[in-house]
Protein backbone atom coordinates (compact mmCIF):
# COMPACT_ATOMS: atom_id res chain seq x y z
CA UNK A 1 0.00 0.00 0.00
CA UNK A 2 1.33 3.41 -0.88
CA UNK A 3 1.57 6.15 1.65
CA UNK A 4 1.18 9.63 0.34
CA UNK A 5 3.61 11.86 2.09
CA UNK A 6 4.97 15.28 1.38
CA UNK A 7 7.90 15.57 3.76
CA UNK A 8 10.60 13.42 5.34
CA UNK A 9 9.12 10.59 7.37
CA UNK A 10 10.50 11.45 10.76
CA UNK A 11 11.85 14.89 11.22
CA UNK A 12 13.07 14.92 14.78
CA UNK A 13 13.76 12.50 17.53
CA UNK A 14 14.45 14.54 20.58
CA UNK A 15 15.25 13.88 24.19
CA UNK A 16 14.76 17.33 25.65
CA UNK A 17 17.03 19.78 23.95
CA UNK A 18 19.78 19.47 21.41
CA UNK A 19 23.47 18.75 21.54
CA UNK A 20 25.65 17.74 18.66
CA UNK A 21 28.22 15.74 20.62
CA UNK A 22 28.61 12.16 19.54
CA UNK A 23 28.32 10.81 23.07
CA UNK A 24 25.08 12.56 23.79
CA UNK A 25 23.77 11.53 20.42
CA UNK A 26 24.68 7.88 21.08
CA UNK A 27 23.00 8.07 24.45
CA UNK A 28 19.87 9.43 22.81
CA UNK A 29 19.90 6.67 20.25
CA UNK A 30 20.06 4.15 23.05
CA UNK A 31 17.25 5.82 24.96
CA UNK A 32 15.09 6.12 21.87
CA UNK A 33 15.66 2.49 20.92
CA UNK A 34 14.42 1.33 24.31
CA UNK A 35 11.46 3.65 24.51
CA UNK A 36 7.90 2.52 24.74
CA UNK A 37 6.19 3.78 21.62
CA UNK A 38 2.78 5.35 21.49
CA UNK A 39 0.86 6.37 18.41
CA UNK A 40 -0.95 9.68 18.62
CA UNK A 41 -3.08 11.19 15.88
CA UNK A 42 -3.77 14.87 15.37
CA UNK A 43 -7.16 15.51 13.77
CA UNK A 44 -9.17 18.57 12.72
CA UNK A 45 -10.20 20.76 9.80
CA UNK A 46 -7.68 21.83 7.23
CA UNK A 47 -5.71 24.97 8.05
CA UNK A 48 -6.22 24.86 11.83
CA UNK A 49 -2.49 24.37 12.42
CA UNK A 50 -2.07 20.63 13.05
CA UNK A 51 1.19 20.49 11.16
CA UNK A 52 2.56 23.63 12.80
CA UNK A 53 1.65 22.36 16.27
CA UNK A 54 3.29 18.98 15.79
CA UNK A 55 6.32 20.60 14.22
CA UNK A 56 6.58 23.04 17.12
CA UNK A 57 6.55 20.12 19.56
CA UNK A 58 8.94 17.89 17.64
CA UNK A 59 11.19 20.49 16.06
CA UNK A 60 10.91 23.39 18.48
CA UNK A 61 10.24 26.02 15.82
CA UNK A 62 7.36 27.45 13.84
CA UNK A 63 7.05 26.05 10.36
CA UNK A 64 6.59 28.87 7.88
CA UNK A 65 4.88 28.51 4.52
CA UNK A 66 3.40 25.19 5.40
CA UNK A 67 1.37 23.52 2.66
CA UNK A 68 -1.66 21.34 3.24
CA UNK A 69 -0.79 17.87 4.43
CA UNK A 70 -1.40 15.10 1.95
CA UNK A 71 -2.25 11.77 3.53
CA UNK A 72 -0.15 11.86 6.67
CA UNK A 73 3.16 13.15 7.97
CA UNK A 74 4.98 11.34 10.73
CA UNK A 75 6.94 13.02 13.46
CA UNK A 76 8.52 11.60 16.57
CA UNK A 77 9.85 12.81 19.85
CA UNK A 78 11.28 10.78 22.67
CA UNK A 79 10.69 12.05 26.17
CA UNK A 80 12.20 11.11 29.49
CA UNK A 81 9.38 10.86 31.99
CA UNK A 82 10.33 9.89 35.53
CA UNK A 83 13.36 8.02 34.23
CA UNK A 84 11.48 6.19 31.50
CA UNK A 85 11.80 6.76 27.75
CA UNK A 86 8.50 7.35 26.00
CA UNK A 87 8.49 7.76 22.26
CA UNK A 88 5.54 9.65 20.84
CA UNK A 89 4.94 8.74 17.23
CA UNK A 90 2.73 11.55 16.02
CA UNK A 91 0.55 11.14 12.96
CA UNK A 92 -0.15 14.58 11.55
CA UNK A 93 -3.23 13.90 9.44
CA UNK A 94 -4.62 15.77 6.46
CA UNK A 95 -7.66 17.94 7.14
CA UNK A 96 -8.81 18.08 3.54
CA UNK A 97 -11.17 15.28 2.68
CA UNK A 98 -9.58 14.63 -0.70
CA UNK A 99 -6.16 14.18 0.92
CA UNK A 100 -7.35 11.91 3.72
CA UNK A 101 -10.05 9.77 2.16
CA UNK A 102 -7.91 6.72 1.46
CA UNK A 103 -6.04 6.96 4.75
CA UNK A 104 -8.74 7.29 7.37
CA UNK A 105 -8.83 3.65 8.41
CA UNK A 106 -5.09 3.72 8.96
CA UNK A 107 -5.13 6.85 11.04
CA UNK A 108 -7.25 5.22 13.69
CA UNK A 109 -5.73 1.77 13.69
CA UNK A 110 -4.03 0.97 17.00
CA UNK A 111 -4.11 4.57 18.07
CA UNK A 112 -3.17 5.34 21.66
CA UNK A 113 -4.30 8.97 21.89
CA UNK A 114 -6.18 11.56 19.85
CA UNK A 115 -5.72 15.33 19.70
CA UNK A 116 -8.62 17.30 18.20
CA UNK A 117 -7.52 20.70 16.93
CA UNK A 118 -9.60 23.72 15.96
CA UNK A 119 -8.62 27.29 15.12
CA UNK A 120 -9.82 29.90 17.63
CA UNK A 121 -10.23 32.36 14.74
CA UNK A 122 -12.54 30.00 12.84
CA UNK A 123 -15.93 29.20 14.30
CA UNK A 124 -16.48 26.69 11.50
CA UNK A 125 -13.42 24.68 12.55
CA UNK A 126 -14.72 24.62 16.13
CA UNK A 127 -18.17 23.56 15.02
CA UNK A 128 -16.59 20.67 13.15
CA UNK A 129 -15.11 19.18 16.31
CA UNK A 130 -18.18 17.01 17.11
CA UNK A 131 -17.93 15.55 13.60
CA UNK A 132 -14.28 14.67 14.15
CA UNK A 133 -15.18 13.09 17.47
CA UNK A 134 -17.94 11.16 15.75
CA UNK A 135 -15.54 9.94 13.07
CA UNK A 136 -13.19 8.80 15.79
CA UNK A 137 -15.97 6.84 17.48
CA UNK A 138 -17.05 5.30 14.18
CA UNK A 139 -13.56 3.89 13.87
CA UNK A 140 -13.92 2.10 17.17
CA UNK A 141 -11.43 4.12 19.15
CA UNK A 142 -12.15 2.87 22.65
CA UNK A 143 -13.34 5.11 25.49
CA UNK A 144 -10.10 4.61 27.39
CA UNK A 145 -8.01 6.14 24.61
CA UNK A 146 -7.06 9.61 25.92
CA UNK A 147 -8.41 12.54 23.92
CA UNK A 148 -7.75 16.24 24.24
CA UNK A 149 -9.01 19.34 22.48
CA UNK A 150 -6.71 22.14 21.36
CA UNK A 151 -7.68 25.62 20.20
CA UNK A 152 -4.78 26.96 18.11
CA UNK A 153 -3.81 30.44 16.81
CA UNK A 154 -4.38 32.27 20.10
CA UNK A 155 -1.82 34.84 18.96
CA UNK A 156 -4.47 36.25 16.59
CA UNK A 157 -6.29 37.93 19.44
CA UNK A 158 -8.22 40.42 17.33
CA UNK A 159 -9.61 37.70 15.10
CA UNK A 160 -10.90 35.32 17.71
CA UNK A 161 -14.26 33.76 16.90
CA UNK A 162 -14.37 30.99 19.50
CA UNK A 163 -14.70 32.17 23.10
CA UNK A 164 -12.88 30.10 25.70
CA UNK A 165 -16.13 29.57 27.58
CA UNK A 166 -17.77 27.95 24.56
CA UNK A 167 -14.79 25.71 24.00
CA UNK A 168 -14.69 24.74 27.66
CA UNK A 169 -18.37 23.90 27.51
CA UNK A 170 -17.80 21.54 24.57
CA UNK A 171 -14.74 20.00 26.18
CA UNK A 172 -16.69 19.40 29.39
CA UNK A 173 -19.47 17.75 27.45
CA UNK A 174 -17.02 15.18 26.15
CA UNK A 175 -14.92 15.17 29.28
CA UNK A 176 -11.77 16.20 27.41
CA UNK A 177 -9.05 18.48 28.73
CA UNK A 178 -8.97 21.76 26.77
CA UNK A 179 -5.86 23.72 25.81
CA UNK A 180 -5.67 27.00 23.96
CA UNK A 181 -2.33 27.87 22.47
CA UNK A 182 -0.39 29.13 19.49
CA UNK A 183 2.02 27.15 17.39
CA UNK A 184 3.36 30.45 16.10
CA UNK A 185 4.03 32.41 19.26
CA UNK A 186 7.47 31.41 20.64
CA UNK A 187 6.27 32.30 24.14
CA UNK A 188 3.80 29.42 23.85
CA UNK A 189 6.44 26.81 23.13
CA UNK A 190 6.33 25.34 26.63
CA UNK A 191 2.58 25.35 26.56
CA UNK A 192 2.61 23.32 23.35
CA UNK A 193 5.00 20.90 25.06
CA UNK A 194 2.61 20.70 28.01
CA UNK A 195 -0.19 19.55 25.73
CA UNK A 196 1.77 16.58 24.49
CA UNK A 197 3.25 15.91 27.91
CA UNK A 198 -0.22 15.72 29.39
CA UNK A 199 -1.01 12.91 27.02
CA UNK A 200 2.38 11.27 27.45
CA UNK A 201 1.88 11.04 31.20
CA UNK A 202 -1.57 9.55 30.69
CA UNK A 203 -0.13 6.98 28.29
CA UNK A 204 2.79 6.20 30.52
CA UNK A 205 0.48 4.86 33.17
CA UNK A 206 -1.22 2.64 30.60
CA UNK A 207 -0.15 -0.90 29.85
CA UNK A 208 2.07 -0.72 26.77
CA UNK A 209 0.32 -2.02 23.68
CA UNK A 210 3.52 -2.19 21.76
CA UNK A 211 6.82 -3.55 22.96
CA UNK A 212 8.61 -3.78 19.67
CA UNK A 213 11.27 -1.21 19.04
CA UNK A 214 11.19 0.93 16.00
CA UNK A 215 14.09 0.41 13.70
CA UNK A 216 16.81 3.02 13.53
CA UNK A 217 15.68 3.79 10.02
CA UNK A 218 12.26 5.26 10.49
CA UNK A 219 11.16 5.26 6.89
CA UNK A 220 7.51 5.68 6.19
CA UNK A 221 7.33 2.22 4.73
CA UNK A 222 8.95 0.70 7.73
CA UNK A 223 6.67 2.51 10.14
CA UNK A 224 3.79 1.49 8.02
CA UNK A 225 4.76 -2.16 8.06
CA UNK A 226 5.11 -2.02 11.83
CA UNK A 227 1.60 -0.69 12.13
CA UNK A 228 0.25 -3.32 9.80
CA UNK A 229 1.85 -6.09 11.83
CA UNK A 230 0.39 -4.99 15.10
CA UNK A 231 -2.87 -6.29 16.39
CA UNK A 232 -5.40 -3.51 16.26
CA UNK A 233 -6.89 -2.09 19.44
CA UNK A 234 -10.21 -1.92 17.66
CA UNK A 235 -12.50 -4.62 19.02
CA UNK A 236 -15.12 -4.58 16.29
N1 LIG B 1 -1.15 33.07 13.38
C1 LIG B 1 -0.98 31.76 13.44
N2 LIG B 1 -0.95 31.05 12.30
C2 LIG B 1 -0.79 29.71 12.40
C3 LIG B 1 -0.65 29.04 13.63
N3 LIG B 1 -0.52 27.72 13.38
C4 LIG B 1 -0.58 27.58 12.06
N4 LIG B 1 -0.74 28.76 11.46
C5 LIG B 1 -0.88 29.02 10.03
O1 LIG B 1 -2.08 28.38 9.61
C6 LIG B 1 -1.91 27.81 8.31
C7 LIG B 1 -2.24 26.34 8.34
O2 LIG B 1 -1.32 25.66 9.17
P1 LIG B 1 -1.08 24.08 9.02
O3 LIG B 1 -0.29 23.65 10.20
O4 LIG B 1 -0.58 23.77 7.69
O5 LIG B 1 -2.59 23.55 9.12
P2 LIG B 1 -3.09 22.04 9.06
O6 LIG B 1 -4.15 21.90 10.10
O7 LIG B 1 -1.94 21.11 9.16
O8 LIG B 1 -3.76 21.94 7.62
P3 LIG B 1 -3.96 20.61 6.71
O9 LIG B 1 -2.63 19.96 6.55
O10 LIG B 1 -4.52 21.10 5.42
O11 LIG B 1 -4.93 19.74 7.43
C8 LIG B 1 -0.47 28.10 7.90
O12 LIG B 1 -0.48 29.26 7.08
C9 LIG B 1 0.23 28.39 9.21
O13 LIG B 1 1.30 29.30 9.04
C10 LIG B 1 -0.69 29.83 14.82
O14 LIG B 1 -0.58 29.35 15.95
N5 LIG B 1 -0.85 31.18 14.65
MG1 LIG C 1 -1.12 19.77 7.86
Amino acid sequence: MAIIENKPAVEFDTVFGRDDSVEVSAHRDHEAAHARVFKMIVIGDSNVGKTCLTYRFCGGTFLNNQEATIGVDFRERTLQLDGESIKLQIWDTAGQERFRRSMVEHYYRSVHAVIFVYDVTSLASFESIPEWIEECSRHCVGPLVPRIMVGNKCDLRDHREVPTAAAQCLADRYNFPLFETSAKDPAEKEHVDAIFLTIAYRLKSHKPLRLKQLSESSSVTHLWNQREQESATCQC
